[in-house]
């Protein structure tokens, strides 16, 4: 089975030149000449027609390999940011909580960069829409260049507005809230989602996340309701030695779930 892709790079393609873990860069063809890095000049412009997974030289002689971006390659590399962002161990568990998958019609309270709002469109489509809202006017221009830069932002309508005043949307089949006092937009998120839909929210604090409960608790319009950490542990890879990696990453945010019942 075929995916429709092209195995060779084309002009106007986002790629991945990847010479190891740390030394990954996300550009698109045609628009660098080359790129500059410990390892020597890595030259761009003879790259248009080779196939994904093909080697080129830096100018050290150093093997460098183009690769297709992946979501990850996209909110690892490939992001401007204004914002702090949902990390991918915690969105793979979001996104499964969400229950969402091409035409599902989403809505997004707390837009910042749009790094949630990519994945978002990315599971949604073709056919289902990610509705985002953010009060900031500088996080919405940023999110949709991040978003038209990939080619997602068809799948997307972002609006300017504070969510605690309501939104325009009914008969969603999910939501996700990534904003600092979600207890005030449960009215609104009762009124805009599809009876039995899920609702994830994304919280930094412990503080925040008793304030939650407590209000989704005593709302009487959501059960099931649920509460998880991620905890994603990397490993140190050489041949003599995999092993755990000494650091990781500490604590990003709680994970709280639940679904809309009717009154
Ligand atoms: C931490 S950022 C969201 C990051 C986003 N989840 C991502 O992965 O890129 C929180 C955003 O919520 C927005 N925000 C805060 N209160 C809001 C409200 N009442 N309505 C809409 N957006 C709000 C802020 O302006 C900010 O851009």
């Amino acid at each position: 089975m075929t995916s429709g892709l092209s195995d060779s790079i084309r002009s106007g393609d986002l790629i991945v030149v990847y010479i190891d873990r740390r030394r990954k860069w996300i550009v698109k063809v045609g628009e660098r000449e080359a790129i500059e890095s410990d390892k020597g000049l890595i030259r761009l412009n003879n790259i248009e027609n080779l196939r994904y997974g093909e080697a080129i030289r830096t100018s050290l002689n150093i093997e460098a390999r183009i690769l297709r971006p992946l979501i990850i390659d996209y909110i690892e590399r490939g992001l401007e940011r204004i914002t702090q962002i949902i990390y991918p161990k915690d969105i793979g568990m979001i996104i499964f909580l969400l229950g969402i998958s091409s035409g599902s019609n989403v809505l997004e309270i707390g837009v910042g960069s749009g790094a949630t709002t990519i994945v978002l469109a990315h599971i949604v489509k073709p056919f289902g829409h990610v509705f985002g809202y953010d009060i900031r006017e500088d996080s919405l221009e940023i999110a949709m260049r991040n978003l038209r830069r990939i080619g997602l932002d068809k799948y997307v309508t972002l609006k300017l507005g504070d969510a605690r005043q309501g939104v325009d949307e009914k008969d969603l089949d999910a939501a996700i809230v990534d904003i600092p006092d979600p207890w005030n937009v449960l009215d609104t998120l009762y009124s805009a989602l599809k009876p039995s839909a899920p609702v994830v929210f994304f919280l930094p604090t412990v503080n925040q996340l008793e304030k939650l409960y407590n209000a989704l608790y005593n709302h009487k319009g959501f059960i099931d309701i649920r509460c998880f950490e991620t905890m994603l542990r990397e490993y140190q890879l050489s041949l003599e030695a995999i092993r755990p990696s000494t650091y990781m990453v500490g604590h990003t945010g709680f994970i709280m779930f639940a679904r809309k019942i009717l009154k």
